[in-house]
């Protein structure tokens, strides 16, 4: 099938009830981009994957994944998506070899795959442990194994970073970035923008139900840099801020010359500092 974009959001409503969850939603996404849908808690954004993913169907708009309507997905795009929700499915008394080969299975996957995915999210020596006897941590790798062991050409991941240690964000990330390189197309949900502009080539932020802002992360801060000052942190620890003009230049290189520079930082708002102008809303 010919499509030109992975993902093809087009006036995407939902409602429960008489409250409106998200309202015309429009999105497109590349192939091969890393996305990242951000909002506080509550805002739309599992209601949103679960659009995409056919396990909801809206109530206004359409939605095409892989050039396939969301409402008619078929086991052949179905074995083309990674999926990292909330409801992990895991076996918890079986093995993660054992977990994996059921989905190797389904997946016709060669027996060698199972050992291999196991190896790439560093569980080899788990690879006996039963799945309710591993930390947080590990958990997460073999979820993260399970959506990525058939190379999905989609992967949707549902606040893959969350309540997990810094190391472990880390390897998930890197997972991520893996899959982004082989050509895969990424769909995040994350409240954490420190997450989001590290990863993501685009994010959308969603408040209320509506998409407030969207670009690349370094672009949306720039864009907010109302402010476009530089800040300058002196060795005896006076902190001196200036005007991002060019006479800013000359006095940073007397600080230099003297010697007298600890660091130098510019004042560019961070996503979370957008929201916050934009919805006046703190993330939490
Ligand atoms: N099946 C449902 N019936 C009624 N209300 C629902 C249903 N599913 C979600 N909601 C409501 O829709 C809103 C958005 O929920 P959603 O889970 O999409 O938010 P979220 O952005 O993913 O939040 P979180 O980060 O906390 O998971 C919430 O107010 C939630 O209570």
């Amino acid at each position: 099938m010919n499509y030109d974009s992975s993902i093809k959001m087009m006036g995407i409503s939902q409602t429960f009830g008489d409250k409106t969850v998200l309202k015309n939603i429009d999105l497109t996404l590349g192939k091969g981009e890393i996305f990242g849908l951000l909002g506080p808690s509550g805002a739309g954004k599992t209601t949103l994957i679960k659009i995409l993913t056919g396990q909801l169907v809206q109530t206004g708009g359409s939605a095409e994944v892989l050039g396939t309507d969301t409402r008619k997905l078929t086991s052949s795009i179905y074995t083309k998506m990674g999926m990292v929700l909330d409801n992990t499915g895991l076996y918890e008394r079986l093995s993660c070899r054992d977990n994996l080969a059921l989905f190797a299975q389904i997946y016709r996957l060669p027996k060698g795959k199972i050992r291999e995915i196991l190896k790439d999210v560093g569980l080899l020596e788990a690879e006996k442990r039963p799945v309710n006897k591993l930390s947080k941590g590990m958990r997460q790798r073999i979820v993260m194994a399970r959506a990525l062991m058939h190379d999905p050409e989609i992967l949707f991941l549902d606040e893959p970073g969350s309540a997990l240690d810094p190391s472990t964000v880390n390897e998930i990330h890197a997972l991520i970035r893996r899959e982004q390189e082989k050509g895969a197309t990424v769909f995040l949900t994350t409240h954490n923008m420190e997450e989001a502009a590290k990863l993501c080539d685009h994010v959308a932020l969603l408040h209320e139900g509506k998409i407030v802002e969207y670009g690349n992360p370094e672009e949306i801060c720039r864009k907010y840099n109302h402010q476009n000052r530089i800040r300058i942190l002196l060795k005896n620890g006076r902190e001196v801020t200036l005007q991002n003009e060019s006479d800013a230049a000359d006095k940073i290189r007397e600080f230099f010359a003297s010697e007298q520079v600890e660091s130098i930082h510019s004042t560019e708002p961070n996503l979370e500092t957008v929201f916050l102008e934009l919805t006046g809303r703190r993330f939490e």
